[in-house]
């Protein structure tokens, strides 16, 4: 079947404590060894600047072993970072950005912002990618907390619940709806945020709706764990939710509510997440993903009946392929397309250790965890790179994947455009003279 395609990863982030070129390296070998091909890393600008922020990533991305594109975090606005955006579609093959909409003092933006990134991004023919939590009402969650003498990482998920994620949803949606451009909503986590989506589709807005491994297969009692080091690895934005979330949006990915699972594979050691011991606001946010993704879509939802081998091809690689505009290059088993290709035995056998991981972090979320169906070989341009537990290529073999902007996203938008323009019924032509 095709390769893997991971939309939404921090693969760099796998080895912040030593941040070495060699190490970005080792993070790709497990993305091989769980058998996606490609995956796309965000760029978070380095002071908002776009130029700078993807010099460091191109420098640090030299000796990949697999392919990879990059999204871009807008996290400030003014006429640079709008020139900017330009520079990267056009010239450096970027064709989506992410707003984040909660990290209050650090990355967020406000609605303002928003709107006119969503206006810069339907003209670059971009697709806006919103990380939707009210960051506002996170910040006084987490003060409530605090006050209440709740510093652990249960706090985590009592200080952002569903509706804040539900609300941000909603907000973005709407208003992308009003600009009239396609949104893409990364991390999806619970049922609140998925009904928003169904929502937007049911009235025909173009909204792609993500969600990761970690959303779909774990709950939040983990955070509640007598031990700091085993509940601080489970803390992620927006919170891992109550048992019966995942389920749900299992279900609405195989109803095509949802359509793709990415990762936002971004872990950090025990050492890195220990700094918020004794406040939750200080445990760096992020869990891993990107080796264990293929199993256990493939233990979770084919080998449970919930879908079909075609559905797991689509949801795990031909739907980023199109909403990237890179297929039949990539996502695809056709002649001329990229051979990206994987063999997974439906027979065998996976269980997750840290022992035995890929990853450097010393600690995994899905620990212990067992399943059916492994990637035995990953197959990478033609090239065998992982076969036998074992890397097979050598470093620098990963190419930089230019994604062109207008994919099918923006089909027809511009008749819509007219359409709303013909509706308008004004200007009123009125003269000033009394009756
Ligand atoms: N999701 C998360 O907790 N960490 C990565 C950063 C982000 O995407 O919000
Ligand atoms: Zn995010």
């Amino acid at each position: 079947m095709p390769g893997g395609i991971d939309p939404h990863t921090h693969l760099e982030m796998d080895f912040m404590e030593t941040a070495t070129i060699d190490d970005f390296f080792t993070g790709q070998a497990a993305a091989l060894a769980g058998g996606t091909t490609m995956h796309i890393d965000f760029v978070i600008p380095i002071n908002g600047d776009l130029s700078a922020g993807f010099e460091s990533y191109v420098s640090k991305a030299k000796k990949s072993v697999m392919d990879y594109g990059f999204h871009m975090a807008i996290t400030k606005w003014d006429e640079a970072v709008s020139k900017d955006m330009e520079v990267m579609v056009k010239e450096h093959g970027i064709n989506s950005f992410k707003f984040f909409m909660a990290y209050k003092g650090a990355l967020m933006i406000n609605d303002e912002l928003l709107l006119h990134g969503l206006e810069r991004c339907k003209s670059l023919g971009a697709l806006a990618m919103v990380h939707a939590e009210n960051g506002d009402a996170v910040a006084e969650g987490q003060k409530r907390m605090i006050d209440l003498g709740i510093t652990g990482p249960e706090g985590h998920a009592l200080s952002r619940p569903p509706i804040l994620e539900a609300e941000a949803t909603a907000r973005a949606i709407r208003l992308a709806g009003f600009v009239n451009t396609p949104l893409y909503v990364v991390h999806v986590m619970s049922i609140d945020a998925m009904e928003e989506i169904a929502k937007a589709k049911k009235s025909g807005q173009r909204v792609i709706g993500e969600p990761v491994v970690s959303g779909l297969v774990l709950d939040d009692s983990w955070l509640w764990h007598p031990d700091f080091t085993t509940a601080a690895k489970y803390v992620m934005s927006p919170p891992i939710r109550k048992a019966g979330h995942g389920e749900v949006l299992k279900a609405a990915l195989s109803a095509g509510i949802l359509q793709l699972v990415g990762t936002d594979h971004c872990t950090f050691n025990s050492t890195q997440k220990a700094l918020g011991f004794d406040d939750f606001r200080k445990i760096p946010n992020g869990v891993n993903g990107i080796e264990e993704r293929m199993h256990l879509i493939w233990d979770t939802m084919v080998e449970t009946g919930l879908i079909s081998v075609t559905d797991y091809v689509r949801i795990t690689s031909t739907e980023c392929a199109r909403i990237f505009n890179i297929y039949p290059q990539k996502g695809a088993i056709l002649e001329g397309s990229d051979a990206d290709l994987i063999i997974l035995n439906p027979n065998a056998s996976f269980r997750v250790t840290s022992a035995s991981h890929h990853s450097r972090s010393d600690t995994n979320v899905y620990e212990g965890r067992t399943g059916k169906g492994k990637v035995e070989v990953t197959i990478s341009r033609g090239r065998v790179v992982w076969e036998d537990d074992t890397l097979k290529v050598t470093p620098g073999l990963g190419r930089y994947i230019k994604m062109k902007p207008f994919s099918y996203l923006f089909d027809g938008i511009e008749k819509a455009d007219a359409a709303y323009l013909a509706s308008l019924s004004a200007p009123v032509q009125r003269s000033r003279a009394s009756s």
